[in-house]
């Protein structure tokens, strides 16, 4: 299984593109373009994934799904914020399901 540490990884190397230079590097690109342009590969990132699952090939699928995280991932970065800050609201909202979790995990 693939550790999660990769999202530790990209984000720090996300933070250190912010000074590097944008004629060797894709996302000091994109940095330096601005939000517009990150919000462009985002939107255009969404509709490919959305045609990848109508098509149906799951390899599609989840290279154009890692194609969505990675732009987004700039996008947080670009705000000054990480996939720390996600993975924390996903955490905060643990628990909102009517579905009782740990009976449901015992097959009650
Ligand atoms: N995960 C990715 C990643 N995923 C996708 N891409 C790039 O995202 C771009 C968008 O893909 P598209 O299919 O839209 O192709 P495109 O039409 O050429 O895109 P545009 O240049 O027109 O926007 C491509 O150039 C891909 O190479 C990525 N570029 C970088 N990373 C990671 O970011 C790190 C830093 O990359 P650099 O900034 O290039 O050093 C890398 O080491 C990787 O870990």
């Amino acid at each position: 299984m693939v550790s999660a540490d990769i999202l530790e990884r990209l984000s720090a190397t996300l933070v250190s593109r912010r000074d590097a230079d944008p004629n060797v590097s894709y996302v000091a690109k994109l940095f330096h373009k601005g939000q517009e342009a990150i919000l462009k590969k985002v939107g255009e990132e969404s509709v490919e994934v959305i045609m990848a699952a109508k098509d149906g090939d799951k390899l599609h699928i989840v290279r154009e799904v890692a194609d969505l995280w990675f732009h987004t991932l700039v996008l947080l970065a670009h705000e000054g914020l990480s996939h720390e800050d996600v993975l924390a609201e996903l955490a905060r909202r643990e628990g909102i399901s009517g579905i009782d979790e740990k009976a449901a995990r015992k097959g009650h």
